[in-house]
């Protein structure tokens, strides 16, 4: 894939991308995959969680595409690609936890619907990727097998049914109701499909759906995908 521009061909890293609505495991399942690979792992929604979090430190208006755009230049992002050390900071602050707060969730489809804010992480994906200095990368989130790198050597859609994801986002959430979890994952995934396609797998993409497995077999049926498509590309 030619994300990065290592010089031979043995240095190119692989590319893994990895889709897929809110809870269906794709941090914590390609971070797991990333690990006993030995590859690094970029969660690209953290990004746009940061820059939520960073829009609202701000105060500015999230429904005005102008003034968030605008933002952007001041934007200091950093996210450690070690799936054994994850960090995320903005300028010196560690937000880590709090890109993770209920009112960071419920202001980012707001700002991942700017085109400028896409193009810029966009770019910022690219080259994190590019200089990843790992055999390999898995990077996750909405559009990664279809914009961020579409032409990735193993591209998957990790699905599992709603009652499934809320079931298990509703687990980790321990400060708001299972209703409430529901409902706002539920209008989360309807205001992201408007921008960007993530329920049906694009053509090329594998489909991994784990809603009758649990989190090992998830991480066993991903990594099977992973290594099939890597040993038919190197064949190619
Ligand atoms: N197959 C699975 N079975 C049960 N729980 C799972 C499975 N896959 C992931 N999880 C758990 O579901 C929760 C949501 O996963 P996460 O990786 O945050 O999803 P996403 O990044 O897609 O929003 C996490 O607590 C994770 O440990
Ligand atoms: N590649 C990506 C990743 C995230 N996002 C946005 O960032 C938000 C948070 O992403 P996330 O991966 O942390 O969300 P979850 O699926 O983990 O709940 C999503 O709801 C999208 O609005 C995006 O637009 N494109």
């Amino acid at each position: 894939m030619t994300l990065n521009t290592h010089t031979t061909p043995d240095d190119v890293p692989i590319v893994v991308a990895i889709d897929g609505p809110a809870g269906s495991g794709k941090s914590s399942v390609s971070k797991a995959a990333a690990h006993r690979l030995g590859y690094a792992f970029l969660d690209t929604g953290a990004a746009y969680r940061a820059f939520a979090w960073f829009a609202l430190s701000r105060g500015v208006d999230m429904s005005d595409a102008d003034a968030v755009t605008g933002l952007l230049a001041d934007f200091d992002y950093y996210i450690g690609t070690d799936p054994d050390d994850y960090v995320v900071q903005v300028g010196d602050m560690n937000v880590t936890d709090a890109i993770r707060e209920p009112r960071v969730t419920a202001a980012v489809s707001s700002i991942a619907k700017v085109p400028a804010v896409r193009e810029h992480l966009t770019n910022l994906f690219r080259r994190i990727a590019r200089d990843v200095l790992k055999p390999g990368i898995v990077i996750e989130g909405r559009d990664i097998t279809t914009v961020v790198a579409p032409g990735a050597d193993a591209r998957i859609l990790l699905t599992a049914s709603e009652e499934a994801r809320m079931a298990r986002r509703s687990l980790e959430i321990s400060t708001q109701s299972a209703e409430t979890v529901a409902e706002q994952l539920r209008s989360r995934d309807l205001a992201d499909s408007k921008v960007v396609e993530f329920m049906s797998a694009a053509d090329g993409v594998t489909t991994v759906d784990s809603t009758h497995l649990d989190f090992e077999q998830t991480i066993d049926a991903v990594i099977d995908v992973i290594t099939t498509r890597t040993a038919r590309n190197s064949h190619d």
